[in-house]
């Protein structure tokens, strides 16, 4: 049977007035990819962004591995095993590209330093394809190779669960299919992800469940062919930005 590795229970954020996440309930697995997917606006990130610890939920609870993580601080969530990549990539734009995966190998889940946290870096760069560009500059480098850098950094921390907040966003064609291919890759490798996404092509590929928010609230929940086959999925999408 799976093992449930984050359980979210009744997860509610609200920023004033406004209910950002509503009572979110789901299970992630050991070894799955879960796509939360759902039109702008619907809470994705916010969601994410409470598992990691970017912010606390206004109620409700997050278990990793039984422990409750919900409201700790995102560097003890980090060290409890959970990774991320943001929307809009966060790198330490002075220092190379192996000294970004370093810094992720010293704040991750298995703390690693020195000599060892260099060669796991540059083994993690290779695996994401960028064994060539290692001491160069994070600033001289192109818009997907930034991506695998803040990828790599997050794989550096070991994590027991990797979430990807639209790391596919603002790839061209071309890249995406290589973008796509490389998470194929992790999920390949038995890692646990969830990944919040909009590319359609990528949520079927990569995801064995999906969940789906719209406005706040979970509307579905299943395989993305069952999900994306749901009259109030495509009701929530079709009512939303046209590049939703
Ligand atoms: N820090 C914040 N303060 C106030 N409101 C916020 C904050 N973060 C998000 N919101 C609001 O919460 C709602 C959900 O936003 P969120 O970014 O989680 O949606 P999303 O599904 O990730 O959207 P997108 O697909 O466009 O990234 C939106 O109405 C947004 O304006």
């Amino acid at each position: 049977m799976a093992r449930v590795v984050l359980e979210v229970r009744d997860v509610t954020k609200r920023f004033g007035g406004l209910v950002a996440v509503r009572e979110m309930v789901f299970d992630v697995n050991h070894n799955e990819v879960l796509g939360i997917i759902g039109p702008n606006g619907s809470g994705k990130s916010t969601m994410i962004n409470m598992i990691s610890g970017t912010f606390p939920p206004s109620s409700g609870s997050i278990r990793l591995n039984g422990q409750e993580i919900a409201g700790k601080p995102a560097h003890r969530i980090a060290r409890q095993g959970v990774a991320r990549t943001f929307q809009l990539v966060r790198l330490l734009p002075e220092l190379s590209v192996v000294e970004n995966v370093i810094a992720g190998a010293a704040f991750g889940h298995r703390k690693r330093w020195g000599a060892e946290a260099e060669s796991f870096a540059r083994t993690l760069l290779e695996r994401v394809g960028l064994g060539r560009q290692i001491n160069m500059p994070v600033s001289s480098l192109t818009y997907i190779n930034t991506k695998r850098v803040e990828l790599a950094r997050a794989l550096a921390c070991e994590p027991e669960v990797l979430l990807l907040d639209e790391w596919l966003a603002g790839l061209n064609p071309t890249e995406l299919e290589t973008g796509i291919d490389l998470i194929k890759s992790l999920r390949d490798e038995g890692r646990t992800i969830i990944l919040v996404e909009h590319v359609m092509d990528a949520i079927r590929s990569l995801c064995d469940r999906c969940v789906v928010m719209s406005s706040g609230a979970k509307i579905a929940e299943g395989t993305p062919t069952e999900v994306l086959a749901d009259e109030e999925v495509i009701r929530a999408y079709l009512g939303a930005d046209e590049d939703a």
